[in-house]
Protein backbone atom coordinates (compact mmCIF):
# COMPACT_ATOMS: atom_id res chain seq x y z
CA UNK A 1 0.00 0.00 0.00
CA UNK A 2 1.64 3.37 -1.02
CA UNK A 3 1.44 6.56 0.57
CA UNK A 4 -0.49 9.16 -1.91
CA UNK A 5 -0.66 12.73 -1.48
CA UNK A 6 -3.55 15.00 -3.18
CA UNK A 7 -4.75 18.42 -4.04
CA UNK A 8 -7.47 19.09 -1.76
CA UNK A 9 -10.24 21.61 -3.36
CA UNK A 10 -12.73 22.57 -1.59
CA UNK A 11 -15.57 25.59 -1.84
CA UNK A 12 -17.57 27.06 0.29
CA UNK A 13 -20.38 29.97 0.19
CA UNK A 14 -18.55 32.64 1.46
CA UNK A 15 -16.28 32.67 -1.75
CA UNK A 16 -13.16 31.03 -1.31
CA UNK A 17 -12.32 31.19 -5.07
CA UNK A 18 -9.72 28.21 -5.20
CA UNK A 19 -8.00 26.40 -2.28
CA UNK A 20 -5.26 23.75 -2.78
CA UNK A 21 -3.11 21.64 -0.02
CA UNK A 22 -1.28 18.75 0.11
CA UNK A 23 -3.46 15.97 2.12
CA UNK A 24 -2.31 12.47 2.62
CA UNK A 25 -4.64 10.45 1.30
CA UNK A 26 -6.64 8.76 3.17
CA UNK A 27 -9.43 7.38 1.24
CA UNK A 28 -6.99 4.07 0.58
CA UNK A 29 -6.37 3.59 4.36
CA UNK A 30 -6.96 0.63 5.60
CA UNK A 31 -10.58 0.98 8.02
CA UNK A 32 -10.48 2.09 11.32
CA UNK A 33 -10.59 -0.70 13.88
CA UNK A 34 -14.30 0.18 14.65
CA UNK A 35 -15.95 1.32 11.47
CA UNK A 36 -19.46 3.47 12.01
CA UNK A 37 -22.32 0.99 10.59
CA UNK A 38 -22.96 1.32 6.69
CA UNK A 39 -25.18 4.33 5.78
CA UNK A 40 -24.39 6.10 8.86
CA UNK A 41 -21.19 7.86 7.94
CA UNK A 42 -21.72 9.89 5.21
CA UNK A 43 -24.44 11.81 6.85
CA UNK A 44 -23.71 11.55 10.29
CA UNK A 45 -20.07 12.91 10.03
CA UNK A 46 -19.62 16.73 9.29
CA UNK A 47 -16.57 17.93 6.99
CA UNK A 48 -13.90 19.08 8.94
CA UNK A 49 -14.41 23.30 8.83
CA UNK A 50 -12.05 25.42 6.96
CA UNK A 51 -10.74 27.79 9.60
CA UNK A 52 -9.45 29.82 6.88
CA UNK A 53 -13.00 30.86 5.43
CA UNK A 54 -14.13 34.32 6.44
CA UNK A 55 -16.15 34.34 9.69
CA UNK A 56 -17.97 37.39 11.32
CA UNK A 57 -15.12 37.89 13.69
CA UNK A 58 -13.26 39.20 10.65
CA UNK A 59 -12.53 42.89 10.82
CA UNK A 60 -12.50 45.61 7.76
CA UNK A 61 -9.06 44.94 7.07
CA UNK A 62 -8.79 41.30 7.78
CA UNK A 63 -11.76 41.32 4.77
CA UNK A 64 -9.91 43.66 2.55
CA UNK A 65 -7.03 41.67 2.51
CA UNK A 66 -8.50 38.48 2.05
CA UNK A 67 -10.37 39.86 -1.00
CA UNK A 68 -7.32 41.24 -2.27
CA UNK A 69 -5.78 37.91 -2.76
CA UNK A 70 -8.54 35.88 -2.69
CA UNK A 71 -10.03 38.05 -6.19
CA UNK A 72 -6.64 36.65 -7.65
CA UNK A 73 -7.02 32.87 -7.17
CA UNK A 74 -7.56 30.54 -9.91
CA UNK A 75 -11.70 29.07 -9.43
CA UNK A 76 -13.83 26.79 -11.22
CA UNK A 77 -16.15 28.26 -13.60
CA UNK A 78 -19.95 27.10 -13.52
CA UNK A 79 -18.86 25.04 -16.59
CA UNK A 80 -17.04 23.05 -14.36
CA UNK A 81 -13.66 24.04 -15.86
CA UNK A 82 -9.98 26.02 -13.92
CA UNK A 83 -9.99 29.38 -14.66
CA UNK A 84 -6.12 30.00 -13.34
CA UNK A 85 -5.37 32.68 -10.90
CA UNK A 86 -1.84 33.41 -9.57
CA UNK A 87 -2.85 32.95 -5.95
CA UNK A 88 -4.50 30.11 -4.39
CA UNK A 89 -6.03 30.03 -1.19
CA UNK A 90 -4.79 27.17 1.05
CA UNK A 91 -7.24 25.45 3.51
CA UNK A 92 -6.67 25.33 6.83
CA UNK A 93 -7.89 22.35 9.26
CA UNK A 94 -7.70 22.01 13.10
CA UNK A 95 -6.01 18.28 12.76
CA UNK A 96 -3.03 16.81 10.81
CA UNK A 97 -2.78 13.38 9.56
CA UNK A 98 -5.24 10.75 10.09
CA UNK A 99 -3.23 8.27 8.62
CA UNK A 100 -0.01 8.71 6.68
CA UNK A 101 2.21 5.27 7.11
CA UNK A 102 0.37 3.49 4.27
CA UNK A 103 -0.70 1.00 6.58
CA UNK A 104 -0.75 1.89 10.34
CA UNK A 105 -3.73 3.45 11.71
CA UNK A 106 -2.35 6.67 12.97
CA UNK A 107 -4.86 7.48 15.77
CA UNK A 108 -3.30 4.56 17.29
CA UNK A 109 0.12 6.73 17.27
CA UNK A 110 -1.50 10.45 17.71
CA UNK A 111 -3.36 11.40 20.55
CA UNK A 112 -7.00 11.42 19.34
CA UNK A 113 -7.53 15.05 21.33
CA UNK A 114 -4.58 16.48 19.69
CA UNK A 115 -5.51 19.75 17.23
CA UNK A 116 -2.96 22.24 15.58
CA UNK A 117 -2.06 25.09 18.39
CA UNK A 118 -3.31 27.98 16.06
CA UNK A 119 -6.78 26.40 15.37
CA UNK A 120 -7.86 24.83 19.10
CA UNK A 121 -9.88 27.65 19.92
CA UNK A 122 -13.72 27.54 19.18
CA UNK A 123 -14.41 31.26 19.92
CA UNK A 124 -14.05 33.16 16.86
CA UNK A 125 -12.08 36.17 17.06
CA UNK A 126 -10.33 35.03 20.32
CA UNK A 127 -6.80 33.93 19.21
CA UNK A 128 -5.53 33.26 15.71
CA UNK A 129 -7.62 34.41 12.99
CA UNK A 130 -5.29 33.83 9.52
CA UNK A 131 -5.56 33.06 6.17
CA UNK A 132 -2.69 31.76 3.70
CA UNK A 133 -2.26 32.29 -0.07
CA UNK A 134 0.28 30.60 -2.33
CA UNK A 135 1.50 32.41 -5.45
CA UNK A 136 2.99 29.38 -7.49
CA UNK A 137 4.83 31.48 -10.08
CA UNK A 138 6.32 34.17 -7.92
CA UNK A 139 6.80 31.25 -4.88
CA UNK A 140 5.33 33.75 -2.51
CA UNK A 141 3.74 32.92 0.80
CA UNK A 142 1.35 35.51 2.19
CA UNK A 143 -0.38 35.06 5.62
CA UNK A 144 -3.03 37.44 6.98
CA UNK A 145 -3.53 37.82 10.52
CA UNK A 146 -5.97 39.21 12.74
CA UNK A 147 -4.59 39.01 16.21
CA UNK A 148 -7.56 38.31 18.70
CA UNK A 149 -7.49 39.81 22.43
CA UNK A 150 -6.44 36.52 24.04
CA UNK A 151 -3.03 36.52 22.72
CA UNK A 152 -1.92 39.68 25.06
CA UNK A 153 1.70 39.93 26.29
CA UNK A 154 2.73 43.50 26.84
CA UNK A 155 -0.46 45.33 27.68
CA UNK A 156 -2.79 45.65 24.61
CA UNK A 157 -0.80 43.97 22.38
CA UNK A 158 0.67 40.94 21.12
CA UNK A 159 2.63 38.44 22.78
CA UNK A 160 6.11 37.38 21.00
CA UNK A 161 5.42 34.22 21.19
CA UNK A 162 2.14 34.43 19.09
CA UNK A 163 3.77 36.22 16.98
CA UNK A 164 6.64 33.87 16.52
CA UNK A 165 3.68 31.42 16.50
CA UNK A 166 2.56 33.07 13.23
CA UNK A 167 5.68 33.54 11.14
CA UNK A 168 6.74 29.90 11.68
CA UNK A 169 2.78 29.07 10.35
CA UNK A 170 3.97 30.98 7.18
CA UNK A 171 6.85 30.24 6.74
CA UNK A 172 6.65 26.35 7.60
CA UNK A 173 3.66 25.88 5.06
CA UNK A 174 5.92 27.56 2.66
CA UNK A 175 9.06 25.36 3.34
CA UNK A 176 6.21 22.25 3.17
CA UNK A 177 5.35 23.33 -0.25
CA UNK A 178 8.71 23.83 -1.34
CA UNK A 179 10.19 20.57 0.02
CA UNK A 180 7.85 18.02 1.55
CA UNK A 181 8.03 17.92 5.55
CA UNK A 182 10.15 19.88 7.26
CA UNK A 183 10.83 20.87 10.97
CA UNK A 184 11.59 24.18 11.83
CA UNK A 185 15.90 24.22 13.33
CA UNK A 186 16.19 28.02 13.87
CA UNK A 187 14.14 31.04 13.65
CA UNK A 188 15.17 34.50 14.49
CA UNK A 189 12.61 37.42 14.71
CA UNK A 190 14.00 40.95 14.81
CA UNK A 191 10.73 42.42 16.71
CA UNK A 192 10.79 46.16 15.24
CA UNK A 193 7.47 47.60 16.63
CA UNK A 194 4.50 46.00 19.14
CA UNK A 195 1.20 44.86 17.43
CA UNK A 196 -1.98 46.60 18.88
CA UNK A 197 -4.11 43.58 19.75
CA UNK A 198 -7.08 43.19 17.25
CA UNK A 199 -4.82 44.62 14.31
CA UNK A 200 -4.36 42.79 10.85
CA UNK A 201 -1.09 42.13 9.74
CA UNK A 202 0.07 40.50 6.51
CA UNK A 203 2.72 38.11 6.69
CA UNK A 204 5.08 37.93 3.08
CA UNK A 205 7.46 34.86 3.30
CA UNK A 206 10.10 33.79 0.52
CA UNK A 207 12.45 31.10 -0.02
CA UNK A 208 16.46 32.40 -0.07
CA UNK A 209 17.87 29.15 -1.09
CA UNK A 210 17.85 25.38 -0.95
CA UNK A 211 20.88 22.92 0.32
CA UNK A 212 20.45 19.48 0.61
CA UNK A 213 17.89 19.07 3.24
CA UNK A 214 18.37 22.77 4.47
CA UNK A 215 15.79 25.28 3.61
CA UNK A 216 16.15 28.56 4.03
CA UNK A 217 13.74 31.04 4.13
CA UNK A 218 12.80 35.05 5.32
CA UNK A 219 9.43 36.55 6.41
CA UNK A 220 8.79 39.99 7.30
CA UNK A 221 5.37 41.41 8.60
CA UNK A 222 4.03 44.51 8.21
CA UNK A 223 0.68 46.69 8.92
CA UNK A 224 -1.90 45.86 7.08
CA UNK A 225 -1.59 48.93 4.66
CA UNK A 226 2.22 48.21 4.54
CA UNK A 227 3.55 51.33 6.10
CA UNK A 228 4.78 49.57 9.10
CA UNK A 229 7.19 46.78 9.50
CA UNK A 230 6.13 44.86 12.79
CA UNK A 231 9.23 42.20 12.40
CA UNK A 232 11.76 40.97 9.87
CA UNK A 233 12.70 37.07 10.69
CA UNK A 234 15.03 34.44 8.67
CA UNK A 235 14.64 30.70 9.12
CA UNK A 236 16.18 27.45 8.60
CA UNK A 237 14.09 24.14 7.72
CA UNK A 238 15.29 20.88 7.28
CA UNK A 239 13.64 18.05 5.33
CA UNK A 240 12.88 15.19 7.39
CA UNK A 241 10.87 11.59 7.07
CA UNK A 242 7.03 11.67 8.84
CA UNK A 243 7.97 8.51 9.61
CA UNK A 244 10.94 9.71 11.64
CA UNK A 245 8.49 12.29 13.53
CA UNK A 246 6.21 9.63 14.39
CA UNK A 247 8.52 7.08 15.54
CA UNK A 248 10.41 9.54 18.00
CA UNK A 249 14.07 8.65 16.15
C1 LIG B 1 6.12 17.07 9.35
C2 LIG B 1 4.72 17.51 9.12
C3 LIG B 1 4.46 18.12 7.80
C4 LIG B 1 3.05 18.56 7.72
C5 LIG B 1 2.72 19.38 6.58
C6 LIG B 1 1.57 20.26 6.85
C7 LIG B 1 1.28 21.24 5.81
C8 LIG B 1 0.97 22.60 6.40
C9 LIG B 1 -0.10 22.52 7.42
C10 LIG B 1 -0.11 23.36 8.51
C11 LIG B 1 0.90 24.40 8.74
C12 LIG B 1 1.50 24.38 10.10
C13 LIG B 1 2.91 24.81 9.98
C14 LIG B 1 3.54 24.76 11.31
C15 LIG B 1 5.01 24.70 11.18
C16 LIG B 1 5.59 24.52 12.51
C17 LIG B 1 6.93 23.93 12.39
C18 LIG B 1 7.46 23.64 13.77
O1 LIG B 1 7.12 24.28 14.71
S1 LIG B 1 8.54 22.37 13.92
C19 LIG B 1 8.74 22.20 15.69
C20 LIG B 1 9.98 22.84 16.20
N1 LIG B 1 11.16 22.21 15.64
C21 LIG B 1 11.63 21.05 16.16
O2 LIG B 1 11.12 20.49 17.08
C22 LIG B 1 12.86 20.52 15.49
C23 LIG B 1 13.76 19.77 16.46
N2 LIG B 1 15.03 19.43 15.77
C24 LIG B 1 15.15 18.31 15.04
O3 LIG B 1 14.25 17.48 14.98
C25 LIG B 1 16.43 18.12 14.31
O4 LIG B 1 17.46 18.86 14.90
C26 LIG B 1 16.32 18.56 12.80
C27 LIG B 1 15.23 17.74 12.08
C28 LIG B 1 15.99 20.05 12.67
C29 LIG B 1 17.64 18.31 12.11
O5 LIG B 1 18.06 17.03 12.46
P1 LIG B 1 18.61 16.00 11.35
O6 LIG B 1 19.24 14.88 12.07
O7 LIG B 1 17.51 15.65 10.38
O8 LIG B 1 19.62 16.82 10.49
P2 LIG B 1 21.08 17.33 10.89
O9 LIG B 1 22.07 16.43 10.23
O10 LIG B 1 21.23 17.58 12.34
O11 LIG B 1 21.08 18.76 10.17
C30 LIG B 1 20.94 18.87 8.76
C31 LIG B 1 21.65 20.14 8.38
O12 LIG B 1 21.00 21.26 9.02
C32 LIG B 1 21.95 21.95 9.88
N3 LIG B 1 21.28 22.35 11.09
C33 LIG B 1 20.44 21.63 11.86
N4 LIG B 1 20.00 22.35 12.88
C34 LIG B 1 20.55 23.58 12.74
C35 LIG B 1 20.43 24.78 13.48
N5 LIG B 1 19.66 24.87 14.56
N6 LIG B 1 21.11 25.86 13.06
C36 LIG B 1 21.88 25.81 11.93
N7 LIG B 1 22.02 24.67 11.18
C37 LIG B 1 21.38 23.59 11.60
C38 LIG B 1 23.05 20.91 10.16
O13 LIG B 1 24.27 21.52 10.49
C39 LIG B 1 23.10 20.17 8.83
O14 LIG B 1 23.80 20.97 7.93
P3 LIG B 1 24.83 20.30 6.83
O15 LIG B 1 23.97 19.34 6.01
O16 LIG B 1 25.87 19.59 7.63
O17 LIG B 1 25.31 21.49 6.03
Amino acid sequence: MTRSILPLTGRSLRAPKSSCVFIYDDSKAPPPPFSAPQGLASGFFSKPRDFSLPNSSWGPEMMRLYEQYNSQCGEETEGGENREGPWKRLPSYNRFLKYATGGVYLSRMIHKKARLFTRNNRDQGATFEYVLFFNSEEDKCVGVFQAGHLLEGPPGHVHGGAIATMIDTVIGTHATIACGPVLTANLNINYRRPIPLGNTVLLESSVDKKEGKKVFVTCKMTSSDGSKLHTDSTALFVSIKVSQLLLGS
